[in-house]
């Protein structure tokens, strides 16, 4: 079967999930990180970035939060596109671990690998696999870079959560002194685990994540800039990888509700792609309990819904003007 979509219609589906849930009061603000727990839990946005460059905005979609989980995407992208797609399977891993995000259990379970660059441990393992191995401020301005790639502008370290998660990441500090016994930290672990923190610490808004999610549902062209970030070859990857965990242990029902693969954060962000098609996002601080956002993921849903299309249906769609 096939179907047209229009944009106005997609304008209409994302401004009726924004009326929608821009009351509702589900969920509450990560507090496990100091700076989170202040945010102003009303922030809500939407933006959905066309394959043509064409970007719907509704609400808070300029403010910058922090992009946290969402950034794993991004610097699992950067070890894709330094090491290629069977090294990052190697040294990493592609599958779901099932546990929360942070989870030490999972690394136990299973030590011949971190399972995933998109939970805790395999982005901590990632950061280390950054060239150039052993340079700090090289490996930054390498992950800085990347996320400008895929946003089309650049990110900014929100300083104050960067010194609010540092003070408090003693979990992380663990998991990565953990991977080093399981030789699978490939550089200094502090240090490794430094990049991680500053990279989960950085500024994004929700237009630069649809814009991201664009590029990757773009075979690696950014729509906006028109710049090749990566090659075409890793983009089914990339979304193997969100699709397998971006919800870690609520995968299976946000892909079986939504019909997307899509990655949060704890920061309240939420960042979808529809190969092909468009990438979405959608940003609002409170959480449930496996510290995914309430409203991004109502608002998601629904627009998915709305739009009747799923990356499991047999729909084909063609988006015009
Ligand atoms: N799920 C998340 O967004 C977690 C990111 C956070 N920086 C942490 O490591 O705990």
């Amino acid at each position: 079967m096939n179907k047209t979509i229009s944009v106005s219609q997609i304008k209409e589906a994302a401004q009726e999930a924004y009326e929608q849930f821009k009351d509702n009061t589900g969920g509450k603000n990560a507090d496990y990180i100091p700076y989170l727990a202040n945010i102003d839990k009303n922030l809500f946005g939407i933006s959905i970035c066309l394959l043509d460059g064409k970007i719907i905005t509704l609400g808070d979609s300029s403010y910058r939060f922090g992009i946290e989980s969402v950034s794993k995407v991004h610097t699992a992208i950067l070890a894709l596109r330094q090491y290629g797609a069977e090294k990052v399977l190697k040294m990493i891993g592609a599958d779901a671990t099932g546990l929360p995000f942070n989870s030490i259990m999972a690394i136990l379970l299973e030590n011949d690998h971190p399972s995933t660059p998109l939970v805790n441990a395999g982005a901590i393992t990632a950061c280390s696999m950054v060239q150039p191995v052993g340079n700090s401020d090289k490996k930054w301005e390498a992950i800085v870079s990347n996320i400008t790639d895929l946003c089309g502008s650049a990110p900014q370290l929100i300083d104050e959560l960067y010194k609010s998660e540092t003070a408090t990441n003693f979990n992380n500090r663990s998991i990565a002194w953990l991977l080093k016994n399981y030789n699978r930290i490939y550089d200094d672990p502090d240090m490794s685990l430094d990049l991680y923190t500053r990279q989960c610490s950085l500024g994004i808004t929700a237009e630069q994540l649809s814009i991201a999610a664009a590029t990757v549902a773009n075979n690696g062209v950014n729509p906006v800039t028109k710049k090749p970030v990566f090659d075409a070859s890793l983009s089914p990857k990339i979304t193997s990888l969100v699709a397998t965990v971006g919800f870690y242990e609520r995968t299976g029902d946000w892909l079986y509700t939504s019909g997307i693969p899509a990655k949060t954060g704890v920061g309240g962000g939420v960042m979808g792609i529809m190969p092909g098609h468009f990438g979405i996002s959608a940003f609002a601080p409170p959480l449930d309990s496996s510290g995914n956002s309430v409203k991004a993921q109502l608002a998601i849903k629904y627009i998915m819904n709305k739009l009747g299309i799923s990356i499991f249906g047999s729909t084909r769609f063609t988006i015009t003007d």
